[in-house]
This record gives structure tokens, sequence and C-alpha cells, in this order.
């Protein structure tokens, strides 16, 4: 039996013996040599790094001082920049505006909007000569024509590296634009800003560790929201009118629910994804897409036509040929609606569900009939929609992620992906099994940390996901739908300090990720102390998971900031997302 006392001993005769004694100095000596050895490494590449991190961030210093000497000589314009792409394209198209006087009156805007929130990771210098070449031509006839377009930094531009914030791809220069940036030039428009991500795009937050982070424009203790922030935030902060962001749970739409915007999730297929960087090209189960977003919505329909134009169908011809319908699109019959509150995981707060609710009311004045849509134990699963979009997102339990950010210094929001993915499954299995599924958020989560034992699982899982998805799009036409309207998110705008935490409360975004159905975002109210005491109010709404708890306390003081809804539609049928869209900004009275 080992006592302290036997242990004592046999260290004693251990340190009397000499070669015993050479034997453990030596192995001591080697185990600190390795631990120096590693420490010395990795505080060199992080000293390799800093250096790295300087240096483009003077590159970026420099080509802001280039923009900014170019938009001072012209004087301020705040009433051109506060315009709709709409308003704009007319008074380029009749000569009233140069597409010159346009861009510096955004760079400007744009600028001082950073200022504040930290939103542009760089602009593009050569917008500049853009705009003079579109100044000198006869034909205006592009649906952008001259329209300043901010770009995700995730997004390819030819002669930039395009890093989604992860430090290995810095410098890496892309030597081709997206086939979307192709398309927003052919049609006229100019790219002038590229736009703050977080690290990896795999989150909700807006940080990375070489742009630092981003704030909400609406109150710049919260965050814009991810992982298209950056965009979120300019747009929502008046800096650019239309922008390109990319959505694999959520990315285009939480940024504009919480930075007060519109934007459009399209189908898988839609529109080109050529020229992104692919970090999760892999995944076919839950596919990325890239979208529009706008600061109004007529500007995002603008944007939205050029991205569906033939002309994007001529850049990458693997895309089903289904040009813009303006038919569908300008359509006015009764539609039938459904709408629900609660998708069965995560609880929304009382300022959401109201956000719904008159979005409800706006649409039946519009003379459409709205249903009732109930789904949350399709199939007999318990957490259907967040449980197999969590666990296919990371079903290499984050493996290639973690090998991506090898060398990099990881950020809190993806930290549990990286460190997660080195833990056994067996330890997961084994607390699923200890913590119950009572905590609908913990449970989702654990499910995604053990992953799948073998590729027959995962296909088996695959098989199950898309009846699942047939089963969906059953009951939307038993209940003859045309489309969907629900939350975005279960809460206000979030504090910054807890936004790496909320991963799986974006269940009602990742739900149409999951299904494939385009979605759109359209803001509809403001936050009121009414909402906020009946969340405080334990007889009108109870916080059931350590989740909503958080978020519970991320909405105090959240009073005036903007809440969304989303309006989604079957696969491909983006005219007609748009068209309820339309519908609401008519009931809200905005157009
Ligand atoms: C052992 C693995 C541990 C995993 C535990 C963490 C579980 C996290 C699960 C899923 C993460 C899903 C994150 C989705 C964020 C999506 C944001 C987005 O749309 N980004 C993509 C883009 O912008 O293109």
């Amino acid at each position: 039996m080992m006592t302290p006392q036997n242990i004592a001993s046999v260290l004693e005769i251990l340190v009397s013996d000499r070669r015993t004694r050479i034997g453990l100095l030596s192995l001591a000596s080697l185990w600190l040599f390795r631990y120096a050895f590693y420490s010395w490494r990795k505080s060199a590449s992080m000293r390799r790094l800093d250096q790295k991190h300087s240096k483009r961030r003077q590159l970026a210093q420099k080509r802001k001082d280039i923009v900014r000497e170019n938009f001072s000589k012209t004087r301020s314009a705040e009433n051109i920049a506060n315009r709709s792409a709409e308003s704009l394209l007319a008074d380029l198209k009749n000569g009233k505006l140069s597409a010159l006087e346009v861009l510096h009156a955004f760079q400007r805007k744009a600028f001082e909007v950073n200022e504040k929130i930290n939103c542009i990771t760089e602009p593009l210098p050569e917008a500049e000569e853009r705009a003079k070449e579109l100044d000198q031509k006869a034909d205006k006839s592009g649906l952008l024509f001259g329209i300043p377009v901010s770009v995700k930094e995730s997004v390819n531009i030819k002669g930039y590296d395009c890093t989604a914030g992860l430090e290995a791809f810095i410098d890496e220069i892309v030597d081709e634009d997206a086939v979307t940036v192709q398309a927003v030039k052919r049609h006229g428009g100019v790219p002038f800003v590229r736009t703050n991500v977080p690290q990896s795009l795999f989150s909700y937050c807006c940080s990375n560790p070489l742009y630092r982070e981003t704030l909400n424009p609406q109150d710049v203790s919260r965050s814009p929201g991810g992982s298209s922030g950056g965009e979120g935030a300019l747009l929502g902060g008046g800096g650019s009118v239309v922008g390109l962001g990319t959505d694999i749970g959520g990315s285009l739409r939480v940024p504009a629910d919480f930075c007060g915007v519109y934007s459009l999730k399209p189908t898988a297929g839609r529109i080109s994804t050529k020229g992104l960087l692919r970090l999760s090209s892999g995944n076919l189960a839950i596919r990325g897409v890239v979208g529009p977003m706008g600061r109004d919505f007529k500007s995002l329909v603008l944007l939205s036509r050029a991205l569906m134009s033939p002309e994007m169908l001529e850049l990458d011809p693997s895309l089903p040929h289904l040009p813009f319908n303006e038919k569908e699109f300008e359509k006015t019959d009764r539609l039938r609606i459904g709408y629900f509150t609660f998708d069965g995981v995560s609880k929304c707060q009382p300022s959401n569900v109201r956000a719904v609710m008159e979005a409800k009311s706006a649409l039946e004045k519009e003379g459409h009939e709205l249903v009732p849509f109930d789904f949350p134990t399709l199939m007999g699963r318990a957490y259907p929609s967040a449980d197999y979009f969590v666990r296919l997102m990371v079903a290499d339990r984050g493996l290639r992620l973690a090998k991506i950010l090898e060398n990099d210094r990881v950020e809190p929001a993806i930290q549990t992906v990286v460190y997660a993915s080195v833990i056994p499954a067996w330890v997961f299995r084994l607390l699923k099994k200890l913590v119950g599924d009572e905590d609908r958020h913990k449970a989702v989560m654990l499910s995604a940390c053990i992953g799948f034992s073998s590729i027959d699982e995962y296909f088996g899982h695959v098989g199950d996901f898309l009846l699942w998805k047939e089963a969906f799009t059953q009951l939307w036409r038993d209940h003859k739908l045309d489309a969907v309207i629900c939350p975005v998110f279960p809460s206000p705008p979030v504090l910054k300090e807890i936004i790496h935490r909320v991963t799986s409360l974006s269940t009602y975004c990742q739900l149409y990720n999951s299904l494939n159905y385009p979605a759109g975002v359209v803001p509809v109210t403001k936050v009121t102390q009414e909402d906020l005491d009946k969340a405080a109010d334990p007889n009108v709404f109870s916080a059931d998971t350590v989740l909503e708890k958080l978020l519970l306390e991320s909405s105090r003081n959240a009073q005036g900031l903007s809440v969304g809804v989303q309006c989604a539609a079957l696969p491909f049928q983006e005219e007609k997302c748009l068209r309820v869209m339309r519908e609401l900004e008519k009931g809200l009275g905005k157009m």
C-alpha cells in the first residue's frame, strides 16, 4: 500500500543512489530544455506575428492616408451619404451627381463612422480611378452605376489579402475578384472599403487579432453581431448604403438585426460563391453563401438584382439559370404567411416576440393572411433544427479550424471549438449523460462536441437530416404557405463582453441555413421600457437555460435598440422573400 511514509522512503533510496541521481537530473534538465525551447519558439513566433501585424497595419494606414487626401479635395457632403442607393442612382444617371463626388462623400462618412466603431479594415484607393472612369462614360446603364459598395473582408478583392481574421492568411494576396465583386463592377458599382470580421467567421462576434473589435453603432457597449459585423456596423452607422456579406449560420442576418439594417441570405446556389475564403467549403450539408446587405430596403433590392442578374450568371455558368424575376417580385396578390415566435430551442424575450407580432399586424393590414406555424418536435426529435445544424457544422469536431489556427492567437469566441477538439469524445458523452437534456442549449452543444465516431454514423445522420428537411417542407406545404416570418435572434443586441457565448442561441437563423431557404431581415421596432419590464417580471417571462439567463442580463438598458424579424420563403424564391419584406415595409408605413 502506498502511504506517504512509503513514498518518502522510496524517494530516499532513489536519491541516495548516485546513478539514479544522475538519471533523474538528466531527465529534469531534458524536460527543462524542452520547455525552454518550446517557450522560445512560441515567443519567437508571436514576435514574428507582431511584426507581420504592424507591417500590415502600416499598409492599411497608408491606404487610409491616400484615400483621406483624395476625399479632402471635395467639400463635405453629408446630404449625399445619407441618401438611398435608388435616389443616388437617379442623380448619377441624369448627371446631377458625379461618381467621384458620391464616392468622396461615402469615404468621408465611412471614415467618420470608423473612428467611433472600428468597422473598416481598410479602404480601396483604386475606387478613385474607377469613379473617374465611370464619370467619363456616356453609357450609364448599370444597375449600380456609381454606387459605392462596401465589401466584407473575407470576400476576395484582387491585390489584397482576404484573411477572414486569420493570422495565417495575412499577406496571402489573391489574384482575382470574387464573382460577386465582378458582378458589382459590371453593374457600375464602386467597391470602396473592406469591412471587419471575427477570426475565422465562425462566430457572431466581430473581433480578430489583426483588426481588433468592431462596436455596435447604436450602442458602443454592444456587439454589432457577426460575422458580417463590420458590414452591419458601417451600414447602420451611415457610412455605406449597400454591401456584401456572407452567411453560413446567420452572419448576414444577426448583424443586420443588431445594427438596424436589411439583409438577404440567399439559397445556396443562387448567387456565386466563387472567390470566397473557403473555410467550410467541404461542408456540403450546410453551405455558406454570399448575399446583399442594405441601409434601406430599396437599396437592398437594388444590390439583390445585380447579384442575381444575367451578368452574374455569365460570370459563373455553374449557377442554375434563374435571373432575378421582376414579375414575381412585383406581384401584388394575397399571400398566406406563417408565423412563429418559439422554435423549441431559444426562448425569445418580449421585445423580440412583439417584433414578430407587429410584423404580423403590418402584413395583415396589407391584406395578407397570417397563420400560426409550429414545428418544434417535427419527426420526434427534441431540438431538430439546432441539433442538426451544430452537429453538421462541426462534424470534424473542429479539427480543420484548429489546424488553421495552430499558430494564431485564438479569440475567446472560437476557443471552445479549438480546445474542445482535443478532448476525447467519450468525455462529452459522459458529460451529456450526467447533464441530461433539460438545458436545451447545453444539450445541443454537447451533442456537437461528441461528433461522429464513424463515417457510417455521419452518413446516417445526414440521411436523417435530409428526411427532416423533407418533413419540414411537407409541413410548409400542408399549411399552404407562401412564406414565414419569425424572430432573427431571441434578444436585443448583445453586450460585447458576452457575445462570444451566444453561438447556440442563434437558432432562428441557423434553421434556414439547415433548410437552405432564403431569408431576409427587416428592422421592425425598437426595444421599449415596457418590453424590458416584462422581461424582468418572472410572471411574464422566464429564462430557462443558463444562456437565456445570460441574455436577459445583457438586455438591461437595451431600450431604443433595433429589433428585426426574418422573412423566409422556399428555396430559390428570393423574389417572394423580398416581396414579403416589401409588404412588411409598406405595412409598417416605411414605404
Ligand atoms: C469538439 C467540437 C466542439 C464544438 C463545440 C462548439 C460548437 C459550435 C458549433 C457550431 C458553431 C457554429 C457557428 C456558426 C457561426 C456562423 C456564423 C456565420 O454564418 N459565419 C459564416 C460566414 O460568415 O460566412
